[in-house]
């Protein structure tokens, strides 16, 4: 389109790197949208900062893809399906869009807003030769709020399948203290584990510096708070099934060559998408259409005249010795461990303070010096059948070491004698043996390789070693941090004397925590300033509840006393029951009540546990079915036991029994059936509640129409159940024994044949007849 036609307030400029671009000024915002990929690299309203995030690092040219605004992914998301070469989320970032309209529009608000559509079809430049013949139109409103609207049509005489979305990256002052709300109640698929895996989100999503690539269902709205610039970031989406929620973290964004290694915490993608098994399929001649709109509201903040935290605010804080030093500045290690040895502490039991080593460049000890290392842990729960809602100033971090700034003063921490222990956190990759670590680095890359430079400094000084303990999410984390230590050693060829000493003056220990802490609570902060009487920049939200189980000797219950302190800390020589008692006993009746109480239409995981009927039926599956097939002692495991049940009802958890049955095969098999299978084993009879947990499973995928409950599992699941309960329809008179015994004889479901335990079949089959005559409720009461 020629400029004269052009609306008001628009003009064609020259971008970086020379691409064009539509640059549009309006009384209520302004934006830059290159033609290259019909990127949106601003939208900035009036009198407010650019709610969109561009990279400083980006690359603009006519080949390569923009970092930051909003790329647009099409006709893939992602890595393609069949061709390794084919760039990363399709082509329509890189192609060459068109102008084909633009209007100036009289909003609802009474606002003016600018209306610019672009196109792509076929024909563009960047659309492969030969492409399924299409027509795209993504209209760009910009005004108060930025609107988006991408409509697909089908011009070939085939159904054209495609993938999409707008991969919106919002800018926020400081990541780590941003929620992202809305997706609390899903489960979502992990997609920066290779390969994918579930997960489940009980609150706020928040970011810490690990990646997160998450695929969630679109809720309603998505919330970004961003309390840096006093504002919250909304984005409501239509005709879109999922959103991608994407922060680079640390490591990834060290190793992206457009993205800047601290960036990661200016920005978080919040996408809005069709992707994977929610891909588009048009008829010909058929048109879909995706879209968002995004507001940034100014919220109200009172801290502007509150003092900030810090010693003056905080009397008598008693200098103490540092006894630990900590990998790690993070929410979790400050809510988990400092919370711990504050608690010590305070009963007279550690004396200690602990030194915080920022183990990675972009992390943020400074900001914990500018409150003299004070910061509040707010805990909020159920605990001891008491609603718990208390705060308290961590007193116990007596400094910090950036030893990106000064190595020095790291290293110096060798000489302090009164250092014993070590703690990390440093993110499931941080402790990975790293070969381009050298001794006389400042500092070196990895986790492992700045602790061997340390322990190695401290042999060097005749010290004595460290008591070492990591509670970093994966198994045997002492063991792996030991021997990540040894192949540093090695490859720096350091003396036989040093590897003794490692390995007989230190103990490494291996450690299983267990707390949920939501982090910064930006939704609330200027009501908690106006409670504390203070601005806490570094506020930790957590739950009451806490677990720490450590693996080694027995004499660390003297050095750090934490069970003394009253702490729900157990040192073992194995931890497997453990993790196993966490499984069974959480995770298992969690997909009970999925599979059942959703079929009396029960919705959340707290319902269930105020709910008469269902709360008994749960807690008979735990004390009569699940405890006795695992391998602890009954005061421990009911211990245990009674603390799910709270963390079950807690209030400020909205968990979704929906969100918790995603995938619910897999988890039966994980979760119940090694109980059904041992329970059979030791008892001869099959645990009636686990066992009514399969028949309503059985029901809920058989794809009866008679049942409302819509069970989320993969393609295949689903096609191998309906496919059972089509052929015994059609073919038997038995038809729910015939379809209970073709999904039990699956191995490709459970891992082995399951007709092979006499009875099952028939047990199932009675449980499911009961659901479906009698109903859940009534089922249930029969076990009673
Ligand atoms: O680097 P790009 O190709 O722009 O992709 C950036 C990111 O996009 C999405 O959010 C994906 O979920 C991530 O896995 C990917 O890393």
């Amino acid at each position: 389109m020629t400029t004269q036609q052009l609306a008001q307030g628009i003009r064609l400029v020259e971008g970086h790197g020379g691409l064009a671009a539509v640059e549009v000024t309006t009384p209520s915002a302004s934006a830059l949208i290159y033609l290259h990929g019909a990127h949106v690299a601003d939208w900035t309203p009036a009198g407010g900062k650019p709610v969109l995030w561009m990279s400083t690092f980006g690359v603009f040219s006519d080949t390569d893809p923009i970092r930051g605004g909003v790329p647009l992914c099409f006709p893939w998301f992602g890595p393609n399906g069949t061709d390794a070469s084919a760039p990363n989320h399709g082509w329509a970032r890189l192609s060459t869009w068109s102008l084909v309209d633009s209007r100036t529009l009289d909003t609802a608000t009474g606002a003016v807003a600018t209306e610019l559509v672009f196109e792509l079809t076929q024909d563009s430049v960047g659309v492969p030769a030969g492409f399924h013949p299409f027509t795209a139109h993504y209209t760009v409103t910009v005004g108060a709020e930025l609107g988006l609207e991408l409509s697909v049509r089908n011009d070939g005489a085939t159904p054209f399948a495609f993938e999409e979305a707008f991969h919106t990256y919002f800018a926020v002052g400081d990541v780590t203290t941003s929620t992202l709300t809305g997706l609390e109640t899903f489960d979502y698929t992990d997609r920066s584990t290779k390969p994918a895996t579930e997960g489940s989100s009980l609150l706020p999503l928040g970011f810490t510096g690990d990646e997160i690539d998450r695929l969630y269902p679109m809720p309603e709205a998505l919330e970004l708070s961003d309390p840096a610039n006093d504002r919250i970031i909304r984005a409501v989406s239509q005709g879109a099934a999922q959103t991608v929620v994407w922060n680079a973290g640390r490591i990834k964004a060290a190793a992206i060559a457009d993205y800047g290694t601290d960036e990661w915490t200016e920005t978080a993608c919040a996408e809005t998408c069709n992707v994977g098994a929610h891909f588009i399929t048009l008829d010909p001649g058929a048109t879909s259409t995706m879209q968002v709109t995004v507001t940034s509201t100014t919220t109200e903040r009172n801290t502007k005249t509150m003092q900030r935290l810090s010693k003056s605010v905080v009397p008598a804080i008693a200098e103490l010795p540092t006894k630990a030093i900590q990998f790690g500045e993070g929410n979790f290690l400050r809510a988990f461990v400092d919370w711990q040895l504050q608690q010590m502490n305070n009963q007279g039991l550690f004396q200690g303070g602990v030194k915080i080593v920022q183990p990675i460049e972009g992390g943020r000890v400074a900001s914990l010096e500018e409150q003299d290392n004070l910061y509040t842990v707010l805990l909020e729960g159920l605990q001891d059948g008491k609603d718990v809602q208390s705060h308290e100033v961590i007193t116990v971090v007596t400094g910090t070491v950036n030893p990106y700034v000064d190595n020095q003063k790291y290293l110096d921490l060798a000489n302090d004698d009164n250092i014993e222990f070590i703690f990390s956190n440093t993110t499931e990759a941080g402790i990975a043996f790293d070969d381009r670590d050298r001794l006389n680095d400042k500092p070196q890359h990895s986790f492992p390789g700045k602790l061997t430079a340390l322990l190695f400094e401290r042999f060097s000084l005749g010290k004595k070693g460290f008591q070492i303990i990591p509670c970093e999410l994966i198994e045997h984390n002492g063991d792996k941090l030991k021997e990540s230590v040894l192949a540093t050693a090695a490859l720096w060829e350091l003396d036989a004397a040093f590897v003794q000493w490692v390995n007989t003056d230190n103990t490494f220990y291996s450690s299983l925590v267990d707390r949920i802490v939501p982090g910064y609570p930006a939704d609330r902060a200027a009501e908690l300033a106006e409670e504390f009487g203070y601005d806490d920049q570094s506020i930790v939200k957590a739950e009451p509840f806490l677990l720490w189980v450590i693996e080694g000797p027995q004499s660390l219950t003297e050095s750090l006393p934490l069970a003394k302190a009253g702490l729900n800390v157990t040192v073992t020589d194995d931890m497997t029951p453990y993790r196993e008692r966490k499984v069974f006993l959480l995770n298992a009746p969690h997909t009970t009540m999925a599979s059942i109480a959703r079929l009396a239409g029960v919705e959340t995981v707290r319902d269930v546990m105020i709910d008469p009927e269902f709360s008994q039926f749960v807690n008979a599956e735990m004390y009569d079915e699940i405890m006795p097939v695992i391998d602890l002692p009954h005061d421990e495991l009911a211990a245990y036991a009674e603390s799910v049940k709270e963390r079950f009802e807690n209030r400020f958890m909205h968990h979704e029994l929906a969100s918790i049955a995603l995938n619910s095969i897999s988890k039966y098999k994980s979760r119940l059936l090694p109980i059904l299978v041992n329970f059979h084993e030791k008892v001869g009879t099959f645990p009636p509640r686990v066992t009514l947990a399969l028949s309503a499973l059985l029901l809920t995928y058989s794809g009866d129409a008679a049942v409302t409950v819509v069970p989320v599992d993969s393609d295949e699941v689903l096609a191998t159940f309906h496919a059972a309960y089509a052929t015994a329809t059609a073919t038997g008179s038995n038809v729910t024994a015939d379809y209970v015994e073709a999904i039990l004889s699956d191995d490709s479901l459970w891992g082995r044949d399951l007709t092979e335990l006499p009875g099952l079949v028939a047990e199932v089959t009675t449980g499911l007849d009961n659901l479906r005559t009698l109903g859940a409720r009534a089922t249930i009461a029969l076990l009673a």
